[in-house]
């Protein structure tokens, strides 16, 4: 008996024949590929071969510079500033052109522009959280929506926030109490303050809806960690294959997390839709009209010395619409307003909803956390700028404890130059990346970058030339003093962004951290004995020092209750 088993199909000579013709076939056909995809990528390739740039290796061009810890890669990229200081750099990220603009006048022509408004494909990444909110859509839907919120950010609902404001920088200063004579990480500290804060205004819940804000902030850091992760290792950009990795099941998890608390957000205002309640259901005691300054003052005006709330006077934005201009119409607060539009008809859906509360509780605290824990940070190491920051504060409150009025945030000049030159030297989104989709001639020199080029605009490189800021690494708030502020390119300072794609949260951010830095300053001296020199930043999406924000405070005087 044989013990051959007889195959389920036959192998005979029309399969041989098949196979072979199939693989005569794919060959050319890959070669066929090969040329087209080199033909259609000619005129990208000829151009950014003429942009200045570091030699690139065959294949993977310059992706070894994006190697190593997330410190080493953001050194090596900002580092390649000072070997082409002419404003450009070309960067070969496999066959991906990048190009980093770092001179003022080509930053004014890519931000001011409505047509150089699409983002770059890495914001894909953040789709899965952030849905097609407000930082990643482009297009009818990016236009629609930003008319809606934009004016949920403007100063007449941001002083009904100053209550809020208060409220919770002063639970802030309460919970510091543990921490005195200890040094400890005020990044925690700053992450959940502005967590809880954006829940009770922007949102309007109480903060109670979550146990803390401290567990939302870390789920944030962590999904930013993957999503630098992807940007670095180009092997993890395809969906195909990250989603075969141990970060895909992580990052599902934190997703659980994050959008856990939006969703309760959401039914918890909903509900409060339902039951005809209206305005933030978050509790204070606190009621600012009646502080002696607020009625006694203009609070018309909204610029202070050069700055109009984070930028350059001279810079304007649809934040910056005059209530003049729109009469005495009544404005609802974020979400609010979301929900109200929806009712009455209007072009946002529930999903839309929900993807748009993820991004702004995204972008609206872990920007502020970095800024403030920065600030902190640096006024502990610079004790004589702290000195000026709390003689003005004295000079405003005197021995009082009542909490800051819109008007006295008009008048804390100093310690706004202070969060200016914060926000110049580590500003909390250090780079913004746009795919272009026509070619652009720059300003600033012959360069002329391709269509289909990511464009980098690299805002920490741009905040440190020396031809705009003298002694540009050292900590000078009188960088910002009027007459300085005068003699430099409007597009010299973009820390929020600018012209029709700038941060909508930019003026609620400002107020926000004057009063939170400024309760806290008022309760506490602040020290810190890290060297500035040895930072080591790691720019995982937002600005962070690796080594976390280590201080230690003494209270100035006896805590209010
Ligand atoms: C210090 C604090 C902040 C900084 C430095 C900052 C910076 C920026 C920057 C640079 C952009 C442009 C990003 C890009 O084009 O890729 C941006 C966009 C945005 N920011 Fe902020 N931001 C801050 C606070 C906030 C706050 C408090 C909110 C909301 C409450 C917010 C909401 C947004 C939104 C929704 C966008 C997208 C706007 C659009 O594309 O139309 N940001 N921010």
């Amino acid at each position: 008996m044989s013990n051959t088993v007889a195959p389920d199909f036959p192998l005979g000579p029309n399969t041989w024949t098949a196979n072979s013709v199939f693989y005569l076939l794919l060959a050319p056909a890959i070669l066929l590929w090969i040329i087209y995809w080199k033909l259609s990528r000619r005129h990208l390739v000829e151009l950014g071969e003429k942009l200045p740039g570091p030699p690139t290796l065959p294949i993977i061009g310059n992706v070894m510079s994006l190697l190593g810890s997330p410190h080493k890669t953001f050194a090596n990229v900002m580092g390649m500033g000072k070997l082409y200081p002419g404003g450009v750099v070309r960067l070969w990220i496999g066959p991906k052109l990048t190009v980093f603009l770092y001179d003022p006048k080509d930053i004014e022509l890519i931000l001011s522009s409505h047509i150089y408004i699409d983002k770059s494909t890495e914001y894909s990444f953040f789709k899965p959280w952030l849905g097609n909110g407000l930082l990643i859509s482009t297009g009818h839907k990016w236009r629609s929506h930003r008319r809606i919120i934009a004016p949920t950010f403007h100063l007449n609902v941001l002083k009904s926030f100053i209550d809020l404001f208060n409220e919770n920088s002063r639970h802030v200063c309460n919970r510091l109490k543990d921490e005195v004579g200890k040094t400890f990480d005020c990044h925690d500290y700053m992450s959940e303050a502005t967590v809880e804060i954006l829940l009770e205004t922007a949102m309007g819940v109480s903060k109670k809806t979550q146990e803390s804000g401290y567990e939302y902030a870390m789920a944030v850091m962590k999904m930013c960690d993957i999503l630098h992760l992807r940007i670095r290792k180009i092997w993890l950009r395809p969906n195909s294959i990250f989603n075969l990795t141990s970060h895909a099941s992580r990052q599902e998890k934190l997703l659980g997390i994050i959008h856990g608390l939006t969703k309760r957000v959401i039914t918890s205002k909903k509900e409060a839709f339902k039951n005809g309640m209206r305005g933030s259901l978050a509790e204070t005691n606190i009621r600012t009209e009646s502080s002696p300054n607020a009625k006694a003052r203009s609070d018309n005006t909204t610029t202070v010395e050069g700055l109009s709330f984070g930028q350059s006077s001279g810079l304007k934005d649809d934040l910056d619409v005059e209530e003049n201009d729109i009469g005495e119409k009544k404005r609802s607060a974020f979400l609010e307003l979301l929900l109200e539009s929806a009712e009455n008809g209007a072009s946002i859906t529930e999903d839309e909803i929900r993807e748009q509360v993820n991004t702004i509780m995204f972008e609206g605290h872990d920007t502020t956390a970095a800024a403030s824990s920065f600030f902190l940070t640096l006024m502990g190491l610079h004790q004589n700028i702290q000195d000026k920051v709390i003689q003005e504060l004295d000079e405003i409150f005197g021995d009082s404890d009542r909490p800051a009025t819109f008007q006295d945030t008009l008048e804390m000049k100093y310690l706004e130059r202070c969060l200016m030159e914060t926000l110049r030297m580590y500003p909390p989104v250090p780079i913004i990346a746009r795919e272009l989709k026509e070619d652009l001639k720059l300003s600033s020199g012959n360069h002329i970058i391709p269509a289909g080029a990511t464009i980098v605009v690299a805002t920490y490189k741009l905040h440190r030339m020396e031809n705009l800021y003298p002694n540009p690494e050292v900590f000078d708030p009188d960088n910002f003093l009027p007459e300085r502020q005068a003699k430099r390119h409007y597009y010299a300072f973009v820390p929020f962004s600018a012209g029709p794609r700038s941060c909508v949260g930019r003026k609620y951010a400002m107020l926000k951290l004057k009063i939170l830095l400024s309760t806290i300053l008022r309760n506490y001296r602040v020290y810190s004995n890290i060297d500035e020199k040895a930072f080591k930043l790691q720019a995982d999406i937002i600005l962070k020092r690796e080594e976390g924000f280590p201080v230690r405070v003494v209270p100035r005087k006896k805590l209010s209750a």
